[in-house]
């Protein structure tokens, strides 16, 4: 890729100096009244630092009352960067970001005298978030524990609806940054306190962003502004960690491109794999990013580099912002708003036009063993999949949906990789609720090319979300059913897997999809 033109036209316009002063203007005239209130993240890492002492004390204090094991609900921004950081330390945090029933129990079932749970939304009205604080509140109720209240730390906007009830509970509350949208919130408290809390010492991370911040508003030696040229370059992005230490980066990322530029029937895929050598990893239209390593380029004959791959090199609070920086230039570049999400809320009024009025009623095409198959074409699981990879289009790509346990179910993540062996399309992988707050953006409002493998599981016992009429299982299976109509809408080739016996039905579908590559 070349783009000393992208990178030309970002200094011709000032970009670097006005993005880092706020300017609101850089998108366009449709994008600004949100960009003037969602760019406080350039320079959030300094208001942060107010936080370190604070969060110091709620440690140590709730570990004197022996609350030692630190669980976090919440989605997409409020949840992806507080694993990135601790993942990357090495500190344990429990994230449930799930309505899977049997991963709930899970973290339900574990050392709950001993919990405390941060629960994190910056709207404060996220179903997911909602329904672990009530099944949390009532598991510690039915455990006989006492100071319940004492038990959560919410972090939220202020004047959202989540402080309200924090405050009614008890609990500690957290209010922060509202000038900054959750894909770009990780120095705010959203990534800071969950990760505080979890024993990170967050003033490392905020020394790091500040340091690099020091080179955003330079035109020469600007990292950010070299990755948000290679950003806009592509249609498809693949990101890998290479030898950094830090762990998770691109799943962090692939919100943050996801939700920022697919929309309008543009954008970004960002495709997240293992390493440089995953199937995939490199391809026709692909631009390869490695967190850490090194970039692998040639000068061109008009004497240009031409980057065959990007590194993106240094400490993970520098990563953070660097790749913020990135995405805005790159929205620029593309010609949308970075800091809207247009297409999420469908799935989600789907979902709760579902929960009101009853799961649709659907018969499959056919079963195999632990597997039936709904939709599609073909009348035996290879020829389903064959079938649907198939209908890949020539820029299309295939997104694996998988409305499982991110634990239990963990086997059902290798299907990216072989998928990706038995194509050359771009193959990512998401787990179901999860993804609808990240790529979910882009399958909905891109560029509308993605074909979807959805793959759901029998709930062998499901667990009540209290004080609704549903349990979890049940809105599980309303998400699955509303992002289908979402995609079904916009005539997406999709073909729905589901299991009926989960890790048999997992076995049988990647035995399925190592045929395919023969
Ligand atoms: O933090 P919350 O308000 O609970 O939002 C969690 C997530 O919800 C939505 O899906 C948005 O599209 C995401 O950008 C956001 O991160």
């Amino acid at each position: 890729m070349d783009t000393s033109a992208s990178r030309a036209q970002l200094i011709a316009d000032d970009t670097p100096a006005r993005l880092a002063a706020k300017d609101s203007t850089l998108w366009g005239p449709a994008a600004e009244a949100e960009a003037a209130v969602r760019l406080g993240w350039v320079d959030t890492h300094e208001r942060s630092r107010e936080l370190v002492a604070r969060l110091r004390e709620l440690r140590s204090t709730l570990r004197e009352k022996g609350l030692t094991r630190v669980v976090l609900a919440g989605m997409g921004g409020s949840s992806l960067a507080p694993e990135v950081i601790t993942r990357t330390l090495d500190v344990p945090l429990t994230v449930l970001d799930t309505t899977d029933p049997g991963q709930i129990l899970a973290a339900l079932s574990n050392d709950l005298e001993n919990t405390v749970v941060v629960v994190s939304s910056k709207s404060g009205g996220t179903v997911e978030t909602d329904s672990h604080r009530r099944a949390f509140w009532q598991a510690f109720e039915d455990h006989g524990l006492p100071d319940i209240g004492g038990r959560f730390v919410i972090v939220t906007d202020p004047g959202s609806p989540l402080e309200a009830t924090g405050r009614e509970m008890g609990a500690e509350v957290i209010l922060a940054d509202p000038d900054v949208g959750g894909r770009y919130s990780a120095l705010t408290a959203f990534g800071l306190v969950p990760s505080a809390l979890a024993g990170v010492d967050i003033a490392e991370l905020l020394d790091q962003a500040a340091e690099f911040a020091e080179s955003i508003t330079d035109e020469k030696d600007n990292p950010a502004l070299a990755l948000g040229a290679a950003l806009a370059s592509a249609k498809t992005v693949t990101i890998a960690p290479d030898g950094s230490g830090i762990v998770g980066l691109g799943d962090w990322a692939e919100q943050l491109i996801a939700e920022s530029t697919g929309k309008d029937g543009l954008g970004i895929l960002p495709v997240v794999v293992d390493g440089p050598s995953s199937p995939g990893f490199n391809g026709e239209g692909v631009v390869p990013v490695t967190v850490g390593g090194s970039a692998v380029g040639h000068l061109s004959t008009s004497g240009h580099l031409e980057l065959a791959a990007v590194a993106v090199n240094g400490p993970l609070g520098a990563q953070f912002l660097a790749w913020e920086l990135a995405t805005a230039y790159a929205g620029k570049l593309i010609g949308i708003d970075p800091f809207n999400q247009p297409n999420v809320t469908e799935s989600k009024n789907n979902t709760n036009a579902i929960l009101e009025g009853g799961l649709p009623a659907e018969e499959p095409s056919f079963t195999e063993d632990a597997v039936e198959v709904y939709g599609g074409e073909g009348d035996t699981l290879v020829s389903a999949l064959r079938s649907l990879v198939g209908a890949i289009g020539d820029e299309g790509y295939l997104a694996v949906m998988a409305y499982l346990d991110r634990v239990g179910d963990a086997p059902a993540e290798g299907l990216r990789d072989l998928l990706a062996a038995a194509t050359p399309a771009p193959v990512t992988f998401g787990w179901g609720p999860r993804f609808l707050h990240s790529t979910g953006q882009f399958h909905k409002g891109g560029r509308l090319t993605g074909v979807f493998l959805q793959i759901t599981g029998a709930t062998p016992e499901d667990l009540d979300v209290p004080g609704k009429p549903y349990g979890f299982g049940e809105l599980q299976a309303a998400q699955a059913a509303g992002d289908r109509q979402a995609l079904n809408k916009r005539s997406r080739p999709l073909l729905r897997l589901h299991l009926t016996d989960r890790a048999a039905g997992i076995a049988q579908i990647v035995a399925a999809v190592k045929e395919l590559a023969k």
